[in-house]
């Protein structure tokens, strides 16, 4: 397989003990462009989202068959999920950073990897932050609890803590339903300039999120992908009757 392809997920299947709540999807996820999940309450957007980090292996229960391939490598099969979790981060809907500084959520990851020189840390620290464009709000407080941040500012935070890890892929699941008109505004630019070295993969109930920040968008109801294709088609062009009707506020 030569392409553009991060993700190939192909028939997979997911069950939480007999609930089946993904059926036979087939997707194709594109290298450094925004995908969108949307689709109605439980229709299964987190649940395939956690498959492309293997979340889902750390709820009981949980049976999985099909393939979902990273840079052709079957992420199911025999390899290390936490080097898989460094190259996937996760940013989830509501801010979770951790009850220390602000400098040591983002040193956090790169030191259980191993990095010690202070140095180091500092320049991982910074070009984070930068990334995650928090650092002039938060340079003069580094020492300071990331508790004592806002919310957006907080959400910043775990970006810039995902990004620490220099991941390959950031996997949001909602990552603006906390937030406020102006912090989600934030957020979103940022996705925006964080594609040029990212995949992004994000789960939004807001079609006009999706609309805005994604190149394509993979339409979800009751665990089957009605219908994928570019964010503009899927709005504009939609093929299938259901997605129609799901854009335009007829259901869901
Ligand atoms: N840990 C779990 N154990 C059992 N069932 C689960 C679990 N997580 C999700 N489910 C079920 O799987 C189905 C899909 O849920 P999922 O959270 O993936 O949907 P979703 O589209 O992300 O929903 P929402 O938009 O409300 O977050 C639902 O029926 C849900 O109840």
């Amino acid at each position: 397989m030569v392409d553009n392809n991060k993700f190939y997920i192909k028939d997979l299947n997911l069950y939480y003990d007999t609930l089946r709540a993904l059926k036979d999807v087939n997707l194709q996820i594109k290298s450094n462009k925004v995908t969108a999940f949307i689709g109605p309450s439980g229709c299964g957007k987190s649940t395939l989202i956690r498959c492309l980090n293997r979340m889902n292996d750390l709820i009981e229960g949980v049976k999985i068959n099909g393939l979902v391939a990273i840079d052709n490598t079957d992420i199911y099969g025999d390899i290390d999920v936490i080097t898989l979790r460094t190259k996937v981060g996760m940013v989830f809907q509501k801010p979770n950073p951790f009850p220390m500084s602000c400098y040591d959520n983002i040193a956090y990851g790169p030191r259980c990897q191993g990095v010690k020189s202070k140095t180091d840390i500092d320049a991982i620290v910074e070009k984070s932050l930068k990334q995650a464009a928090l650092w002039d709000e938060v340079k003069d407080r580094l020492n300071k609890s990331a508790l004592g941040l806002s919310g957006g500012q907080q959400q910043r935070l775990c970006i810039a803590r995902a990004i620490a890890m220099e991941p390959e892929v950031i996997l949001m699941d909602e990552p603006t339903s906390a937030l406020d008109p102006i912090a989600t505004a934030k957020i979103e630019e940022l996705i925006e300039n964080l594609k040029k070295s990212y995949t992004i993969v994000i789960v939004t109930h807001s079609m006009q999120q999706a609309a805005r920040i994604s190149d394509n968008t993979a339409f979800f109801l009751s665990g089957e992908i009605i219908e994928s294709d570019t964010t503009s088609n899927i709005f504009t062009n939609p093929i299938n009757k259901k997605t129609e009707d799901y854009i335009t506020g007829r259901f869901g």
